[in-house]
């Protein structure tokens, strides 16, 4: 094959091969530059549900487009044969490193599953499940940058565990319980499901469940307590490990609530792990020892009689026994909520989101007309709002696509609030209200802009007129040129041309702005 060519692509050494076709190094002979090519075998060109499987892949990864999703260049059929070019990775796959190395240290791993939650958030967002993540499909780039791959069952909820898994026996051993069964459907969550095995054995250089034959495995997937990956690695860190259990959780409703909230767990242990452990100053430990109050030594070795020590230990050991039942009693609703209140009084993001998980969900599963309802939906309220915004923020900040319309909408409303445009801003987020409020899925933003309505509001003062406020801009954009501060002014004429193109009531300064723009390229030029 290398040599030949498939339209403008040169095709170079083989990649490799998978379920639907063969991939190749090849050459983009108008710029030179390196890709991948996946071509649909021949023949498997003549089977229809390949072919559309071939193109679902297409369609999904055209849709995505992050630092750590293999990146769609474009594709296309040259008589039979199907073909689509992406960003080629050439620093192999996790799958090939732990067949060398056999496992990986876990500081690296924390590194790669943060990588991998951040791709899955944005492949869940744009309403994406992968349903095939394993070790395979991961692959890193020379730098060791991680890319997800394959999304070639992806989104396919109508696959049962057997036509899902059914190209290689080795995606037995990253099923969920949920993807077995066939019920409740297949989530996100799934998702974290195959993230907790692929953690599993990077740590530990094993899968999880470990059976003679696919069926065992299934049932060990739906039956069978993973082991603690401690047991298999004794430098797997304690909350490392929690974190890995958590994703196997078989109940879905048990793993973490999303990709973002695995990231935070994540960000929040490598911080927790690698802060430096204070060093103890001799004076301290001279001061603790004096501390220890002396009485005690004395009555270690007190004469006390038998029968009295003997009732002393088992009484205690009875409040022992009896202490620790209690974690396995099921809480009631006072104590769950006064669990979530303490979390939620936190100043740490990351406490709310184990409030939402572990107490204020099922609060409101357990006790939805409880006493406590309404303080426990403005808590789910807050929580909710609080990742919508930071979900929101990320994609201003990296430049996607926003993952749906209220997102769009409230990063447009936020973006004239940051102008200063108060009444631009104001109006937006009042119709973003209007628009969405009978959304379910909005409830979040809609609230957000109701929170951002009445701020505006409270913070009084005169609305400043829309074509004074612009023009006012113009004159600090000029001023800031005079003081050499080329790159502000450039902003507010951007943001200008941006929030007020096709807007006649600002057609002047429209036009002024993108005026003093080229001026400015021209003079640097
Ligand atoms: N973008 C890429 N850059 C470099 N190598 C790649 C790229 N995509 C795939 N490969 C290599 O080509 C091989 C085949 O990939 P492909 O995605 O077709 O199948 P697979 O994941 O092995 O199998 P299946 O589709 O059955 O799950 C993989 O083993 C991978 O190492």
């Amino acid at each position: 094959m290398a040599g030949r060519m498939i339209g403008p692509f040169e095709l170079g050494d083989r990649l490799g091969v998978g379920g639907m076709g063969i991939v190749y190094r090849a050459t983009y002979t108008k710029t030179g530059a390196p890709v991948a090519i996946k071509i649909l075998s021949p023949d498997l060109s003549q089977a229809e549900s390949l072919q559309k499987r071939f193109e679902r892949e297409v369609a999904i990864l055209k849709k995505l487009q992050h630092p750590h999703i293999v990146r769609y260049y474009g594709g296309g059929k040259l008589g039979t044969q199907r073909f689509y070019a992406m960003e080629l990775v050439t620093g192999g796959s996790i799958e090939g490193y732990l067949k060398e190395h056999g496992q990986l240290p876990w500081k690296e791993v924390l590194d790669l599953a943060l990588q991998i939650a951040q791709a899955l958030e944005h492949s869940h967002a744009a309403g994406v499940i992968h349903r095939d993540l394993k070790p395979a499909n991961l692959l890193r780039a020379k730098d060791g940058t991680l890319k997800l791959t394959d999304f070639g069952i992806a989104r396919d909820t109508t696959a049962t565990a057997l036509t899902a898994a059914g190209r290689t026996v080795g995606t037995y051993s990253y099923m969920s319980p949920e993807q077995i069964r066939g019920k409740p459907p297949v989530d996100r969550r799934t998702d974290l499901y195959a993230l907790g095995c692929v953690m599993f054995e990077m740590i530990t250089g094993e899968t999880p469940f470990r059976g003679d034959n696919a069926g065992e495995m299934l049932i060990m997937h739906l039956q069978e307590d993973p082991p603690r990956p401690s047991s298999l690695n004794p430098e797997c860190p304690q909350v490392v490990e929690d974190l890995i259990l958590k994703l196997l959780a078989k109940d879905p409703e048990d793993r973490f609530f999303d990709a973002l909230a695995v990231q935070v767990a994540i960000e929040q242990i490598q911080e927790q792990l690698t802060k430096p452990v204070e060093p103890i100053s001799p004076e301290a430990a001279k001061t603790a020892e004096a501390n220890v109050p002396k009485k005690k030594k004395r009555k270690k070795s007190a004469k006390v009689p038998f029968y009295e020590r003997a009732w002393f230990l088992a009484s205690i050991l009875v409040t022992i026994l009896f202490l620790a039942t209690i974690p396995f009693w099921p809480m009631s609703e006072d104590q769950l909520f006064a669990r979530a209140e303490a979390l939620m009084k936190s100043e740490e993001p990351t406490d709310w989101g184990d409030a939402y998980d572990k107490y204020l969900k099922p609060l409101q599963q357990k006790f939805p007309q409880g006493k406590h309802a309404d303080q426990v939906q403005q808590y789910v309220d807050q929580v909710e709002m609080h990742q919508a915004e930071r979900r929101a923020r990320a994609t201003a900040k990296t430049g996607r696509d926003p993952n749906s319309e209220a997102e769009r909408l409230f990063l447009e409303a936020d973006r004239y609030e940051k102008f200063g445009d108060r009444i631009s801003a104001l109006e937006k987020y009042e119709s973003m209200v209007v628009l969405l409020k009978d959304r379910e899925q909005d409830r979040a933003f809609v609230m957000l802009a109701k929170k951002r309505i009445q701020e505006i509001e409270a913070a009084g003062g005169d609305p400043v007129d829309r074509v004074q406020m612009v023009d006012q801009s113009l004159a600090r954009a000029d001023e800031l040129v005079q003081q050499g501060k080329t790159i502000e002014a450039r902003t507010i004429w951007n943001s200008i041309m941006t929030l007020y193109a096709g807007n006649q009531e600002l057609e002047v300064q429209v036009r002024q702005a993108r005026q003093r723009l080229s001026e400015k390229r021209s003079s640097s030029e």
